[in-house]
């Protein structure tokens, strides 16, 4: 069945056992079209079950998902052809040649040679064109993983989810992807991206889920979420051998190189207040900056859990 809806992905009330493991524990929110949005959590959150399902691969035990309004149960095939899920695994035949599977792939979804084109171009895009004719078992594990997104956007789906697309692939490469990535986004397609770089996740993605132990922990627009958190960091460096007073002792985040940390709470602990502190204990400062949070502090506030790099 068939309910018009404005948006790219409806979640609602979803839930999956994996025995008894809760692997998503009633998620539900939606995704608009157009976005670009980022579903964060810490390994064994729950992300690739959630994809999973989003794909059809996993049966909720209750709920339902729809995208672009399409039930991904009831109306399975209608609701596959506007997906493409980049899966996590690298799943594939050893002996195709790259240009082949792809060709095969569009098959799968009745198209011919009208998608040459494109696919020549997504190559191209993809740094693969000098692999074209390789057989996927010569390629490394981040040609593979680029192949692996060239299949998912064979047909063109409207909506794409790509988890972990940047796993085990290089700087430069990254850099790739996430040119071709906002390409695709400006196109207006809707992409939906998981990943362990938070910092990849603040630049790309407009709005962001984290999910954490079967549960939505936060969800807003990348800058609502950037600064609703009202923690600082200050950093500073001490004259001489000048020890910390104990007082600030508790605030300390982190310590290298003589430089300490601070994070704190601007509401309880205003800047100034450590100033006055240091003075009045006369210990003077050689240098001092300020840090605004970014998502990775974010992410271990919410999650309290330090994120994988
Ligand atoms: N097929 C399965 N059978 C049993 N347990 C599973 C299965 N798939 C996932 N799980 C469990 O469900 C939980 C969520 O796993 P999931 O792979 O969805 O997390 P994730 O957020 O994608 O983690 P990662 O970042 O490590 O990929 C984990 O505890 C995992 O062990």
């Amino acid at each position: 069945m068939t309910t018009p809806s404005p948006n790219a992905i409806d979640i609602v009330g979803v839930r999956k056992s994996y025995g008894r493991l809760e692997a998503l524990k009633g998620v539900e929110f939606s995704i608009a079209r157009g976005e670009f949005f980022g579903l964060l959590g810490p390994n064994g959150a729950g992300k690739s079950t959630l994809i999973n399902t989003i794909a059809g691969l996993v049966a909720p035990d209750a709920g339902h998902i729809a995208v672009l309004g399409h039930d991904t149960v009831k109306d399975f095939r209608a609701a596959r052809r506007k997906l493409g899920v980049v899966p996590q695994e690298l799943v594939f035949d050893p002996f195709f040649k790259v240009v082949d599977m792809l060709r095969i792939q569009a098959g799968y979804y009745g198209s011919g040679r009208e998608v040459w084109p494109w696919i020549d171009e997504m190559l191209e895009r993809l740094d693969l064109s000098s692999k074209r004719n390789s057989p996927m078992r010569a390629l490394s594990g981040g040609m593979k993983r680029r192949v692996l997104i060239a299949q998912a956007l064979v047909h063109k789906p409207p909506v794409v989810i790509l988890d972990e697309p940047t796993a085990g692939v290089d700087v430069e490469l990254r850099r790739t992807l996430w040119s071709f990535m906002s390409d695709l986004h400006r196109q207006g397609q809707t992409v939906v991206l998981t990943t362990h770089y938070l910092e990849e996740a603040q630049e790309m993605c407009s709005r962001i889920a984290i999910l954490d132990k079967g549960e939505i922990k936060a969800l807003e627009s990348t800058r609502q979420l950037l600064k609703r958190h009202p923690f600082r960091f200050l950093r500073i460096k001490l004259a001489g051998d000048a020890q910390l007073p104990d007082a600030l002792r508790p605030l300390v985040s982190s310590e290298s190189d003589g430089v300490i940390e601070l994070k704190l709470d601007t509401s309880q602990h205003p800047i100034g207040g450590v100033f006055d502190t240091l003075r009045n204990a006369g210990i003077a400062i050689e240098d001092v900056h300020t840090r605004e949070p970014d998502l990775e502090d974010i992410f271990v506030e919410l999650t309290k859990r330090e994120a994988v790099k």
